[in-house]
């Protein structure tokens, strides 16, 4: 049966879509494809087209996959406007709309797939919103973003600067338009916010939740955690506490016996501990061309077999994270200790080693929050330093690596 398919897009995961449905069930392909530039070489055979609105007046069931967000935004919008149904992989729209978009479901009678938009191949939002009856979540964990941790298997195995690992990752087809997004946490957020809300019905749109990037990661850190045995990964975590749901995304030191060292490469992975279930956990690639068509490609068949995800009654409005404020365990390296005491650090505190100035201790992220954009700007890279080690022994893993340096240099 044909149920006229749009597809807007046919870049790397619009054509691994493609790929799938044209060697699976030619019914599934798309009768019209939309695309942006003219002047591009395309495949001969197939039916581009450039009018984005013919499609979405005549389609009956969309696939979005541009790179364009606010193309994006209004190519969603117009489908449930009109009560049709949509896949899109864009975890922007998704995590910046997403109460607007429930509401234009209940509201028009439509429905909206966007398994692929968080971890790609790992069918996490479908097991959320399936697999939890009678159950309460009390925690989600994991590495949500391909590219980063790409690049910090090429710098901790390859020796890579996170320069040229990003560009490996762009030329495989990881990395999002704006590459920023991988390396600065914020595409971690927007997959963060879309699990939060399908685990725990709240909603917290990115700039509430405290999140750092590993843009600032330079070969003193990747020395620190060699020197302790340990690896990092750019983790994301939301908990459920007494008052509400708490979430954070850091850099975070990973020793071996943590299922999520051994994630390497383009591998996403999420940890899922609720309270019937005790923990679970997934492994799955989180970006590229087939892995994530697939996911789009299985949204469709399920669309198409009935499946709609099901919100809770109340659309969730946006709530702070709760508490307020957690207490985080941190290093924070710069270039030079004077930055470091701009933020209140005592000299006293800061560990110099032979290029860096550091800081080993406690933060809030009510300060990380506060601070943020001057972090940023300071180039200050921070990594919490989670449960596998104390700050005592990062501390003196410092100084051994100080006075390492100090003979190497006077060598
Ligand atoms: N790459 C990945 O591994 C993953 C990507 N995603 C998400 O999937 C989506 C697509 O990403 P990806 O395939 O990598 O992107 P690409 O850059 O590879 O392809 C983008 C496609 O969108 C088209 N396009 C851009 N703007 C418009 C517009 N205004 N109107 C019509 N078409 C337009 C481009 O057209 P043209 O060909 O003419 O340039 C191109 O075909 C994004 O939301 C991304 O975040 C999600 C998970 C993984
Ligand atoms: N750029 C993203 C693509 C998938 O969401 C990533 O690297 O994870």
């Amino acid at each position: 049966m044909n149920h006229k398919i749009g597809l807007m897009g046919f870049g790397v995961v619009g054509q691994g879509y493609h790929t799938i449905a044209e060697s699976h069930d030619n019914d599934l392909l798309p009768y019209q494809i939309v695309i942006k530039e003219q002047n591009k070489s395309r495949p001969q055979n197939l039916p581009f087209i450039f009018n984005a609105e013919k499609l979405i007046d005549e389609a009956e069931i969309g696939i979005e996959l541009i790179s364009d967000s606010d193309a994006a935004y209004k190519f969603i919008r117009a489908f449930l406007e009109r009560g049709k149904r949509v896949i899109t992989a864009n975890k922007k729209v998704i995590a910046a709309n997403l109460p607007e978009l429930i509401a234009l479901q209940k509201q028009y009678g439509g429905s909206i797939l966007y398994e692929a938009a968080v971890a790609a191949s790992i069918p996490v939002i479908c097991n959320l919103q399936t697999q939890y009856y009678g159950d309460e979540i009390l925690e989600i964990k994991g590495i949500l973003n391909g590219s980063s941790n790409y690049i910090l298997s090429q710098i901790f195995r390859h020796n890579l600067s996170l320069h040229d690992a990003l560009a490996l990752a762009q030329k495989e087809g990881f990395a999002e338009a704006d590459p920023s997004f991988d390396i600065n946490g914020s595409d971690v957020a927007s997959k963060l916010t879309i699990l939060i809300t399908h685990a725990f019905n709240e909603y917290h749109p990115e700039a509430s939740i405290p999140f750092y990037g590993i843009e600032a990661i330079g070969s003193e850190e990747i020395d620190l955690a060699r020197t302790l045995g340990l690896t990092i990964k750019l983790i994301a975590s939301a908990t459920k506490t007494a008052e509400g749901v708490t979430a954070y995304i850091f850099p975070t030191f990973v020793d071996s016996s943590d299922a999520i060292s051994a994630i390497e490469w383009e591998y996403n992975c999420v940890k899922i501990k609720s309270k019937n279930l005790g923990e679970q956990f997934f492994k799955g690639k989180g970006a590229g061309s087939l892995p994530t068509g697939s996911a789009v490609y299985s949204d469709l068949v399920k669309m198409i077999a009935g499946f709609k995800y099901q919100y809770a009654e109340n659309i969730p409005k946006e709530t702070e994270l709760r508490p307020i404020s957690t207490i985080l365990t941190v290093t924070m390296k710069t270039t030079h200790g004077d930055k470091l005491k701009r933020y209140g650090i005592n000299e006293a505190e800061i560990i110099h080693t032979a290029d860096a100035a550091w800081f080993v201790g406690d933060i809030t992220t009510e300060f990380f929050l506060a601070n943020k954009s001057a972090f940023i700007g300071d180039a200050i890279s921070i990594i919490n330093i989670g449960s596998s080690v104390t700050a005592e022994t990062v501390k003196k893993a410092l100084i051994k690596l100080k006075y390492k340096e100090h003979l190497l240099i006077s060598e």
